[in-house]
């Protein structure tokens, strides 16, 4: 038997991750709600918003008025995506806990996503990792296309390495591995957390598994028997990346809290009040969670 972590925390990256590919303009009161919703059933880390530009990803373009919306909870902590210091600028004012800087261990997604290329992408986020540590604000590395890409098709494990080298040495205390496409499969994802590992210890390092193929969860158990205990999901399965076409949402929070329960690990998620939170922004959307456990369990409640 594999031995698992006993607590697993999880970053609810609904708000950002989620919505940002909406079509639709999903209203900032709506997101506020969706925040409110997650802090009550237990989320202690929830990705708000990001502050890019508005031309490129028009669903963040509210970032302030969601940000001073929040109710905040003590305890817990809300992040935000600064691409450059300008972005990092703008979000110093709404007062986050933690910014996150997002590169890509793909040439042609870093050009895609954040127009530049690897090593341009880390000239830019240095200041802005200085600018945050300086103001005590915790900096967290995203690592896009760290199994596939979009253009390029299969990464090896030695860009992943060579990112996350990168990131390290410009001081991102915390690295998130994502498989961005959802093409991953256990053997590769762990091949990609073993190539991070190289340089950040196992307690800094997080999962951020898209379900287009339907791995996500596997993906995240492989991760678990690596000891890997921090993952990054989306309430509903929410989200896809505007840079990454066809790619669906995270896996949903609400699957993976069901599968932890059931493995005995500690989330500190209330099951029944995240299914409220899943089903709150399904309802704004006009669709079902794209959850197993949330469709499983609403069902129940149905009778
Ligand atoms: C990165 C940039 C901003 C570079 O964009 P750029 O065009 O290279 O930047 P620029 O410095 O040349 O500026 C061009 C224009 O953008 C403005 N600008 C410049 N910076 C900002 C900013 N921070 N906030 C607001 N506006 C900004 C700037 O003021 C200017 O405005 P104009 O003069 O044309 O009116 C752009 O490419 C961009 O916004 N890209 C969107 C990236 C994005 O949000 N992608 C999705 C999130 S990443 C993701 O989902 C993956 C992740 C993290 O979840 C992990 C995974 O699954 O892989």
């Amino acid at each position: 038997m594999a031995t698992y972590p006993r607590k697993v925390k999880i970053i609810d990256v609904g708000p950002r991750d989620g919505l940002q590919n909406e079509k639709s303009p999903v209203p900032a009161e709506i997101k506020i709600g969706l925040v409110h919703r997650l802090q009550q059933a237990g989320l202690t880390e929830i990705e708000v918003t990001s502050y890019v530009s508005p031309k490129w990803v028009p669903q963040m373009a509210d970032n302030h008025e969601v940000m001073a919306g929040i109710e905040r909870q003590p305890g817990v902590r809300y992040s935000v995506l600064t691409p450059n210091l300008k972005g990092f600028e703008t979000a110093v004012a709404d007062r986050p806990d933690e910014i996150v800087v997002f590169g890509s261990a793909s040439e042609a997604f870093s050009q895609k996503n954040i127009n530049c290329s690897i090593a341009e992408s880390i000239e830019r986020f240095a200041p802005v990792v200085e600018a945050a540590r300086a103001a005590g604000i915790h900096v967290r590395g995203a690592m896009s296309c760290t199994v596939g890409c979009p253009y390029e098709g299969e990464i090896a494990p030695d860009r992943v390495a060579y990112l996350a080298g990168l990131m390290k040495g410009i001081g991102v205390q915390h690295i998130g591995v994502a498989d961005t496409i959802g093409v991953g499969t256990p053997v590769k994802v762990q091949r990609a957390i073993e190539a991070t590992l190289q340089h950040y210890g196992v307690d800094d390092i997080s999962g951020h598994f898209h379900d287009t193929y339907g791995q996500a969860l596997a993906n995240t158990l492989a991760s678990l028997e690596m000891g890997v205990w921090q993952f990054d999901t989306s309430v509903a399965g929410l989200g896809g990346c505007p840079y990454a076409k066809g790619a669906t949402g995270n896996v949903a929070t609400e699957d993976v809290v069901y599968m932890l329960q059931g493995m005995g690990i500690d989330t500190g998620i209330d099951l029944d009040k995240l299914i409220d939170a899943g089903a709150y922004i399904s309802d704004f959307l006009g669709r079902k969670p794209n959850s197993r456990a949330a469709t499983a369990l609403l069902n129940k409640r149905a009778g």
